[in-house]
């Protein structure tokens, strides 16, 4: 099973995409990952909230193989604690599903399509985090949830 993660927006924060390359890094030890990143629309001040979330979705469905498992990374979704997240990872890889692709929305969240089409929603909290820094703490639990699979230190000191 691969993993993907897409989010909508370049961000030029250095710093913060320096922490993002560190953990894709590490995290490529345990799975085959890829981040994909999809620009920003242009012209989006002359869009209602509505029409630029249809956009974006419709962006993001041309990224989706008919085979892929999509998860929403939503403030509203599922929570789980890391431990339960890595079983949640495992039982997907059982599962024998080719690609596992989640999904962080643009700063309104996700269109009608995009809820529709998603076979579950995740959330990392209560509260909201910006599209950016929620890529740096997802992308941690991922990491985080292998090496609990692996039964590596990283989860316990
Ligand atoms: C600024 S938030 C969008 C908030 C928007 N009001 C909404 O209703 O979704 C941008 C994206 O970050 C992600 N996000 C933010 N906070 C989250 C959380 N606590 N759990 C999971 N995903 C979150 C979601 O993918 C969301 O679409």
């Amino acid at each position: 099973m691969t993993i993907k993660l897409i989010a909508i927006g370049k961000t030029d924060d250095k710093q913060l995409n320096s922490l993002i390359d560190n953990y894709i890094k590490r995290l490529g030890f345990y799975i085959k990952f890829s981040l994909e990143i999809i620009p920003d629309i242009k012209n989006s001040k002359n869009l209602s909230e509505t029409q630029q979330k249809q956009k974006e979705g419709d962006l993001v469905m041309k990224k989706l193989s008919p085979s892929d498992i999509l998860v929403l990374l939503d403030e509203n979704g599922k929570q789980y604690d890391s431990v339960s997240f890595s079983a949640y990872l495992q039982k997907h890889m059982n599962s024998g599903i080719k690609q596992l692709v989640f999904l962080i929305g643009g700063p309104y969240g996700f269109s009608e399509d995009i809820y529709k089409k998603a076979n579950g929603k995740i959330s990392l909290s209560k509260m909201t985090f910006s599209h950016q820094m929620i890529r740096l703490f997802f992308i941690e639990q991922l990491y985080r949830g292998f090496t609990i699979l692996k039964n590596e230190p990283y989860h316990h000191h």
